[in-house]
């Protein structure tokens, strides 16, 4: 009997490539002897109702069409829930799939891991009741996301490069307690990151050297450092060549309380909330196709 795989798409996700790679996608399927029910989302909403739908229905496995804010709603659904969880990358950003290891600009080669059928269990943190599938960001990152969430230009990852610069001009560091595994640490900072994936903004190694599946959350703290400082950093994060930059401070632990007055957490490049935000870990909590 063929295998039954609901193609799950979100056709705005990178502005309308999610509409367009969907087809390509479900005819290499198809062509692969999968049966496809294919499912276009309407609104945010729908992508757990009908994650939730099917996993009811039975299906042997789920595949997600979109960007990260896609798969964070779909993480909700299908964590614990034992279903085998494709991801076709459509997004600006695709941190998810990044750090998994699907091809990022090759929906027929990711569309392929599908057809394979190799799994891996990968982990998710948690915070405020949500499943987070990348990074936590609380502090100058959460402003530039803020930023570039509510630009229209330019369109892809560059974005993000044009609201560093514009937060850069008016950002000051702020006051943190950080607590890692139950250990305080207070120190001034210029942004604190959380995550179970090494990546978040569109490939920025904020958590460099992070392992999807080794049950902890790697945290990083960026201290103060003069703005040229902060400038000259963010290009090293894409290469992750910041590492061992005596502003960046790296660490692992289970449970992290990241507190700091008047910021806004974002995870996965949504709104989280505002600080302070307790993050967990749950080990192995998504079967993925990678
Ligand atoms: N039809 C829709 N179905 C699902 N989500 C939608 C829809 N229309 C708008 N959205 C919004 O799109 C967001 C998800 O977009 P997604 O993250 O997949 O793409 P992106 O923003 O282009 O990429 P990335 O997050 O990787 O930068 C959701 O948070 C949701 O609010």
């Amino acid at each position: 009997m063929s295998r039954r795989i609901a193609l799950v798409v979100n056709p705005t996700s990178g502005r309308g490539l999610g509409a367009r790679v969907a087809p390509q996608v479900r005819a290499r399927l198809e062509s692969a002897g999968l049966t496809v029910d294919e499912y276009a989302t309407t609104c945010a909403e729908d992508v757990g109702r009908i994650a939730a739908a099917v996993i009811a229905s039975g299906a042997d496995a789920v595949a997600l069409v979109g960007g990260d804010g896609t798969i964070h709603l779909g993480a909700q659904v299908l964590a614990m829930s034992g279903m085998p969880f494709g991801v076709i990358p459509a997004g600006t950003g695709n941190d998810f799939a990044r750090g998994i290891g699907v091809p990022l600009k090759d929906p027929l080669g990711a569309a392929d891991l599908i057809v394979k059928g190799d799994t891996r269990a990968v982990d998710l943190a948690m915070a405020n009741d949500r499943y987070i599938t990348t990074v936590v960001a609380g502090g100058f990152d959460s402003l530039v996301n803020k930023r570039a969430n509510e630009m229209s230009w330019p369109k892809g990852n560059s974005r993000y490069t044009v609201a560093t610069l514009a937060e850069l001009r008016t950002f000051n560091p702020l006051s943190y307690v950080v607590t890692v595994d139950g250990e305080a640490i207070e120190t001034d900072a210029m942004l604190v990151a959380v995550g179970t994936g090494p990546t978040y903004g569109g490939g920025l190694q904020i958590c460099a050297g992070a392992e999807i599946d080794d049950g902890l959350l790697d945290i990083t703290i960026i201290k103060p450092v003069s703005r040229l400082t902060l400038l000259q950093l963010f290009p090293k994060l894409s290469k992750g060549t910041h590492v061992g930059h005596p502003a960046v401070h790296a660490l692992r632990g289970s449970t992290v309380r990241l507190e700091s007055a008047g910021v806004t957490a974002y995870a996965d490049g949504e709104i989280l909330g505002p600080l302070p935000v307790d993050i967990g870990i749950a080990p192995g909590a998504l079967t993925v196709f990678a």
